[in-house]
């Protein structure tokens, strides 16, 4: 297809113009992709392979009381806020959504995330299952939500140790969760089983392209099509 086609796609920062004009523009609204798990089957790993990977992803950092694990950056892995800070956030309606986890809150803050969207840009949650459900209930239609299940259970509370930043305390803690967090899995659009980073970071990659293309999500082809069918 020549620069001159009139079916010409146009994306990103280029001028929209009217519809049925020689170039109509077909954009995007963003979507959310949630990946909830039990603690330790993946969610952080699958994560950063995605958005080094895939320049049109942000990743939604969420606020929680949790104490700062060794090595983790605040501001990019979470905002670590005091309980106080985060009653604040909570009355002032900063968040999509929140819940208890583990005994400590965690939450999204709203504002990066509707930017993003409206932006045309997708947002990657790693949330838990009271998180999810919220955001279904809020905003389904942006929703795209995966359910990552660990080999076995022995091989998810060697990765819990072999990550090496809980004490033995908190892995069983985690590990007494795992079942009840599991049972959540028939919430999800997607269940993946995270055998092999090298195999579940391209399924995950398979489900956001799939996604991004759905009729739904695309802005535009009603004119787009309109324009093709007057010859255009
Ligand atoms: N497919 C895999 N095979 C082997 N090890 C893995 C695999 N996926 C992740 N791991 C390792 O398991 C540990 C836990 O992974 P990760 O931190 O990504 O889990 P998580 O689901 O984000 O946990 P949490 O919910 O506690 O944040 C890490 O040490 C990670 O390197
Ligand atoms: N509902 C929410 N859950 C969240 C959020 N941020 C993280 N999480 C979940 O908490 C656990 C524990 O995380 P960790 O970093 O302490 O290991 C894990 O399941 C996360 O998915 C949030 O903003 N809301």
């Amino acid at each position: 297809m020549s620069a001159a086609s009139p079916h010409k796609k146009k994306h990103g920062a280029s001028a929209p113009e009217a519809a049925g004009s020689a170039f109509v523009e077909i954009h995007r609204r963003g979507l959310m992709l949630v990946l909830s798990s039990p603690s330790g089957a993946g969610k952080t790993s699958i994560s950063r392979a995605l958005l080094a990977r895939d320049p049109l992803l942000q990743m939604s950092v969420s606020a929680t009381t949790r104490p700062k694990r060794p090595g983790e950056v605040p501001g990019v892995d979470y905002h670590f806020v005091s309980p106080d800070e985060f009653n604040l956030m909570v009355n002032r309606g900063e968040f999509l959504e929140y819940a208890k986890v583990f005994g400590n809150y965690y939450g999204t803050p709203r504002g990066p995330v509707e930017a993003a969207l409206s932006g045309g840009r997708d947002v990657l949650f790693d949330i838990d299952w009271q998180g999810t459900q919220q955001l279904e209930a809020s905003a389904p239609k942006d929703l795209v939500t995966v359910f990552i299940l660990p080999p076995s259970t022995r091989e998810l509370e060697r990765r819990l140790h072999s990550r090496a930043q809980d004490s033995h305390e908190e892995v069983a803690k985690r590990m007494a969760k795992a079942a009840d967090e599991l049972s959540h899995w028939p919430e999800y659009h997607y269940v993946l089983v995270n055998h092999e980073l090298e195999k579940t970071i391209p399924q995950v990659e398979a489900i956001l392209q799939a996604e991004r293309l759905r009729r739904e999500r695309q802005l535009g082809l009603h004119e787009f099509v309109k324009a093709l069918r007057e010859g255009q």
